[in-house]
């Protein structure tokens, strides 16, 4: 299986490297605009695979998209990364373009490709790749979910002072600071609810440490994080190309599906060798429902900007 990351910046290279050392993959392509990068990146990496452990083949290329040809997944990482202070949401005016240009690109090239979009604002720029390319909606996947239900995990497990793999719990809604939705409700401690261990207020304040958990980061960094990113898009890529059928909350183009239309948002999906096989509705309470109808209203205001 081949796949192709466009953008060997830093979450770009952190998710070729998570693929490679997860060793499902034969190929990964690394594209980059900037001359002598991506080359630089993949042949950085391949001299970890002795030590590392892995026979996928990784490449880097300057901007040449034949070299991207018959990729059975694309992701797009190209795009600038926000500064401290700044929203997902004020990285439209720049990345639009690159991500509509990409994207048509890769899709020249390998038409029957599945589309991972990264770039940020996630949840619009899904819904560009949509509007702009003919592919159909099961092969457009914005990956947002994945790494907001870790970060969740995270604080769940940090509450709970227990093992995070003994945490589930889900984040859905857009992929900003104020449009997640971290489904405390339905989040378990191996099979118990978490609302036996942890008080409302203390779950609150998970919701809450959860839903600025990019902005925290990037506060910390200087710039936007990678190695999580790079993990949840490594784990989507897997689950598509091991057609495992596992469940992620991802960036999905909705047609009535919660009651919204026509807008690319967060919910639960089954990944499988089609991509979204199948978008799954959970029942929501009245709470969840009117944070799902404020997310959708924020993405829809973003949208319009395009
Ligand atoms: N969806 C998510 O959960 C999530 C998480 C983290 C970061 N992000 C987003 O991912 C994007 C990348 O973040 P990063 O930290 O890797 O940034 P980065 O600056 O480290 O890397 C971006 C790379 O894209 C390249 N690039 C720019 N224009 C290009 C083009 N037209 N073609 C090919 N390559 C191009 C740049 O040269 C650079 O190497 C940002 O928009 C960021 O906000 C999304």
């Amino acid at each position: 299986m081949k796949i192709t990351v466009v953008g060997a910046g830093a979450v770009g290279a952190s998710c070729a490297e998570y693929i490679a050392i997860k060793n499902f993959a034969s190929e990964v392509v690394l594209l980059d605009i900037k001359e002598g990068y991506a080359e630089g990146k993949a042949m950085d990496l391949m001299q970890t695979a002795s030590l590392n452990g892995f026979d996928t083949k990784i490449t880097g290329v300057t901007n040449d998209y034949s070299k991207t040809a018959n990729s059975d997944v694309c992701v797009i990482t190209s795009g600038i990364p926000r500064k401290p202070g700044m929203t997902r949401e004020e990285l439209i005016g720049i990345n639009a373009g690159i991500v509509k240009a990409v994207s048509s690109s890769l899709i020249e090239h390998s038409p029957k490709t599945i589309v991972i979009v990264v770039s940020n604002p996630m949840d619009t720029m899904a819904y560009l790749v949509h509007k702009s390319t003919n592919l159909p909606k099961n092969r457009i996947i914005g990956m947002g979910g994945a790494l907001d239900s870790a970060r969740f995990k995270y604080r769940l497990a940090e509450a709970l002072g227990g093992p995070i793999s003994d945490v589930d719990g889900m984040v859905i809604g857009g992929h900003s600071d104020t449009g997640m939705i971290p489904l405390t409700r339905l989040a378990t401690r191996n099979g118990v609810s978490v609302s036996e261990f942890l008080s409302e207020d203390r779950l609150n304040q998970v919701k809450e440490d959860t839903k600025v958990g990019g902005a925290t980061l990037t506060k910390l960094l200087g710039t936007s994080a990678w190695y999580a990113p790079g993990a949840a898009v490594s784990g989507m890529v897997q689950a598509i190309v091991c057609d495992t059928k596992k469940v992620f909350p991802c960036s999905a183009l909705l047609e009535g599906e919660y009651g919204f239309s026509d807008i690319c948002l967060g919910v639960p999906v089954i990944l499988g060798k089609n991509g979204i096989e199948e978008i799954i509705t959970i029942t929501l309470n009245d709470a969840e429902k009117a944070n799902m109808a404020e997310s959708a209203k924020g993405v829809k205001a973003v949208n319009d900007l395009l």
